[in-house]
C-alpha cells in the first residue's frame, strides 16, 4: 500500500484547525428509521401473457444515526444499495422510487426543503466553469449563496477562511481547468473545492457521495482529512466510499455496511471488527479492515446461493443485536429535545435564493462575461476562425471593378449565399460547442438556488451581444468589398446589418438545440440534419418559387430565406446596368436578377420582420425548454 503522508497544506490538524474560523453551527443528529425503497418494473416490459414483474426491494427496513462531530463511511459491495440511501436520505435523484420511512433532523420529520436548508450535497462528478480561478468560483458562490444579511467583506473573509480551511492556498489564483483544453487544478484540489464551494453557507451537516472516487491514495487521505478538521468543528458527515486504503479509513469514527438492501453494520470501526470476528468472519492479520468488510458482504459470481445465505446470517444477526435495538430505540425517544427557534429559523427557511436579484444578475454576468474571454476555444474560433474564412472566401469570390458582367450574376449571389451559411454555422456551432457543456452546471447551480433560469439566459444573452456583432462585422468589413458587393457605403451597412440578424437568429437555433438535448455529442449529431431542409429552402440550390407547396413551412422557419431575399435585393435593387457581352440572352439589370430568383423587393420590410420573429422566437422557445428542464431536474 502506498505510503500516505499529511498533506502539508492543511496544517497540524488536516485543516487549519489552530486558526479556528469562527463557527456558529447547529448540532445536527440525522436519523433514519424502517427506510424500504421499491422500484416498479419498467411498463411494458411483459410479453403478452407473461406475469407483470411485482416491485424490485432495494432497501428493507434500514435504519441509522448519525450524531454531530462524527465522520460515518457508508460501504458495501456494488449494489448493495449506498447511492439510493444517499438518494432517500437528501431527497435527491428519487425518480420513480416508492420510498417508506421515517427521516429526521433533532428529531424532527424532513422533506426536501428542510434538509436541503440544514445540508450540502457534495456530489460525485464535480462540476466547475474551469475557466475561473479557485477564489473567482468561490467568490461567485459566496456572493449568490450565503446568508443575505452578511456583508460583501464578510463573504469575502469568508472565501479566504475556507480556501485555508481545506488547503487550497497554493491553488487559490490557479483556473480550476477544462479537461483536455486547459490545464488547471490536481484531482485532489477540485475535489475540496467541491467541498468548500458548499462550506461557505456553513452547512452542519454534510453529504458526499464518492468522496475519493478517482483519486490516488495520497490525494484520498487529504480529502478525508479535510472532512475529519471540518466534523471536528461539530459537523456531522456522511460519506459513501469504495474502497479505501486503510490509512484514509482510520480517520472515519463510523461505519455503516450495507448488504444486498439491509444493514449488516453500524458504529465504530473496531466495534465493526469485533462483531465480525464473533460471527466467525475475523479480519487477517495486517489486512485492511474496509477490504474485509466488503469482501465478506460481496455476492461472488458463481457463489450467489452461498454469498446470499452468509449475508443473511450477518444481517439477521445484526438486527438483531442489542446496539441496533438500542439505536432503533434512541431514534424514537430523541425527538423530544428539538429548539424551537432551530425548527423555525434554520429547517423552515423557505427563501429559495439567497442572493437579491440584483445580485444574481451582477453575479452570473461577471461569471458568464469571464468565460466568454478567458476560454480559447471560444476567442479563437469567433474571431480568428472569422478573419480567416472571410480572407479565403474573399480571394475566392475577388472582384475588384465596379462594372458586373454576366458570369458576375452566379458568383455575387454565390457570395451571399456563402456569407448566410458561413455565419450561419459559425454562431450556431460556436454555441453548440460550449453550451451543452455549461448546462449541467446551470442545472446544479439552479437547482442549489443560486438563481434563476431567466437570471442565467439574461445574463448569457447579454455577454454574447458583443460578440454576435463583432463578428458579423468582421466577416462583412473583409468579404463584402473583396467579392465586389455593390460598392456603396449605405448597402454595406444594410448588408451588415442583415448579417448581424442572421448571425444572431442562428446562434438562437443553436440555443435551442443546446437547450434540448443531453449532450454536446447529441447537439452536434442533431443540429446539421436541423439545418439542411433549411438550407435547402434558402432560395439558393432550389429556386424560391419552386419550393413544393407541402413543404412551404419550411421556408417560413428558413432564416436562410429570408437573409437571402434582403441582400440579393439589397446588392441588385440599384444596378441599372449589366453588361451582355455574348449573343445570348442576357440578364439586363439588376431588378431582372431579383425577378429571375423569385425574389420581390417588397418583401424587404417583411422578410426584416419574420427574421427578427424567427430570432426572438428562437429564443423564446429555448428559454422555455431550459426552464423546463431545469424544473424537471430540481423536482
Ligand atoms: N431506479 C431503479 N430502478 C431499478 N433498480 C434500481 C434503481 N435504482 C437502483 N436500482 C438497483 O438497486 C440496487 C442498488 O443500487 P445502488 O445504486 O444504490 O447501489 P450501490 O451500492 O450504490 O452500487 P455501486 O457501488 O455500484 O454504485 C442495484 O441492484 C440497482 O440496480
Amino acid at each position: 500500500m502506498a505510503v500516505v503522508k499529511q498533506d502539508p497544506e492543511l496544517g497540524s490538524k488536516g485543516g487549519g484547525l489552530e486558526k479556528s474560523v469562527a463557527e456558529d453551527l447547529d448540532p445536527v443528529t440525522l436519523t433514519w428509521k424502517d427506510v424500504n425503497v421499491y422500484a416498479m418494473p419498467k411498463k411494458g416490459c411483459c410479453n403478452r401473457g407473461q406475469k407483470l414483474e411485482s416491485p424490485k426491494q432495494i432497501l428493507s427496513n434500514v435504519s441509522g444515526m448519525i450524531k454531530p462531530g462524527k465522520l460515518m463511511a457508508v460501504m458495501g459491495a456494488s449494489g448493495a444499495g449506498k447511492s439510493t440511501m444517499l438518494n432517500v436520505l437528501t431527497f435527491r435523484n428519487r425518480g420513480s422510487l416508492i420510498i417508506q420511512g421515517d427521516i429526521r433532523i433533532n428529531g424532527v420529520v424532513v422533506d426536501k426543503t428542510k434538509i436541503a436548508n440544514i445540508s450540502a450535497y457534495v456530489q460525485q462528478d464535480d462540476l466547475f466553469i474551469g475557466s475561473l480561478t479557485v477564489r473567482e468560483h468561490l467568490t461567485f458562490r459566496a456572493l449568490l449563496r450565503m446568508d443575505k444579511r452578511k456583508s460583501r467583506e464578510q463573504r469575502l473573509q469568508k472565501v479566504e477562511d475556507v480556501i485555508y480551511e481545506l488547503g487550497l492556498k497554493k491553488c487559490a489564483d490557479t483556473v480550476i481547468g477544462i479537461p483536455g483544453r486547459l490545464r488547471g487544478i490536481s484531482g485532489g484540489e477540485m475535489k475540496r473545492l467541491s467541498f468548500a464551494s458548499d462550506l461557505l453557507t456553513n452547512p452542519p451537516l454534510m453529504f458526499c457521495d464518492e468522496a475519493t472516487s478517482g483519486l490516488d491514495s495520497f490525494m484520498a487521505y487529504s480529502v478525508i482529512q479535510s472532512l475529519k478538521a471540518l466534523v471536528q468543528k461539530g459537523r456531522t458527515i456522511i460519506c459513501t466510499i469504495h474502497q479505501p486504503p486503510s490509512e484514509v479509513f482510520e480517520l472515519f469514527d463510523e461505519v455503516f455496511l450495507l448488504a444486498e438492501g439491509r444493514v449488516a453494520f453500524s458504529g465504530p470501526i473496531p466495534d465493526a471488527l469485533e462483531f465480525f470476528k464473533s460471527n466467525g468472519h475475523p479480519s487477517p492479520v495486517n489486512y485492511n479492515p474496509a477490504d474485509h468488510f466488503i469482501l465478506t458482504l460481496a455476492i461472488v459470481p458463481g457463489k450467489e446461493k452461498d454469498c446470499k445465505a452468509k449475508v443473511k446470517d450477518i444481517c439477521d444477526v445484526y438486527e438483531a443485536s442489542q446496539p441496533y435495538l438500542q439505536m432503533k430505540e434512541e431514534i424514537k425517544t430523541g425527538s423530544a429535545q428539538v429548539s424551537q427557534s432551530f425548527v423555525e429559523n434554520t429547517l423552515n427557511n423557505t427563501s429559495r435564493y439567497g442572493a437579491s436579484l440584483l445580485q444574481q444578475v451582477k453575479s452570473v454576468f461577471w461569471r458568464s462575461w469571464i468565460t466568454s474571454i478567458r476560454d480559447p476555444l471560444i476567442v479563437r474560433i469567433k474571431f480568428v476562425q472569422t478573419i480567416f474564412f472571410s480572407v479565403i472566401l474573399g480571394l475566392i469570390y475577388l472582384k475588384t471593378d465596379d462594372e458586373y458582367s454576366q458570369e458576375d450574376i452566379m458568383n455575387i449571389n454565390g457570395a451571399i449565399f456563402v456569407i448566410i451559411t458561413n455565419l450561419s454555422f459559425t454562431n450556431i456551432f460556436s454555441v453548440l460547442n460550449v453550451f451543452p457543456l455549461e448546462i449541467p452546471i446551470f442545472l446544479r447551480e439552479y437547482g442549489s438556488g443560486l438563481y434563476g433560469v431567466g437570471v442565467y439566459y439574461l445574463s448569457k444573452t447579454l455577454v454574447e451581444i458583443p460578440f454576435l456583432i463583432l463578428i458579423p462585422v468582421i466577416f462583412m468589413s473583409i468579404l463584402y468589398w473583396m467579392s465586389g458587393l455593390v460598392h456603396d457605403a449605405n448597402s454595406f451597412l444594410t448588408a451588415t446589418g442583415i448579417a448581424v440578424l442572421i448571425g444572431n437568429t442562428a446562434a438562437s437555433f443553436g440555443y435551442l438545440v443546446s437547450a434540448a438535448v443531453p449532450s454536446v455529442t447529441a447537439a452536434l449529431a442533431i443540429a446539421p440534419a436541423l439545418m439542411i431542409p433549411f438550407l435547402l429552402f434558402g432560395g439558393f440550390f432550389l429556386n424560391n418559387g419552386s419550393t413544393p407547396d407541402y413543404l412551404i413551412w419550411l421556408k417560413y422557419l428558413s432564416w436562410f430565406s429570408y437573409g437571402n431575399e434582403m441582400l440579393v435585393v439589397n446588392q441588385w435593387e440599384d444596378v441599372k446596368n449589366i453588361n451582355c457581352t455574348s449573343s445570348t440572352q442576357c440578364i439586363p439589370d439588376g431588378n431582372s436578377v431579383i425577378k429571375n430568383l423569385s425574389f420581390d423587393k417588397d418583401n424587404f420590410y417583411l422578410d426584416l420582420g419574420l427574421l427578427f420573429a424567427l430570432f426572438l422566437g428562437f429564443r423564446l422557445i429555448s428559454f422555455i425548454t431550459l426552464y423546463a428542464r431545469a424544473r424537471r431536474s430540481s423536482s
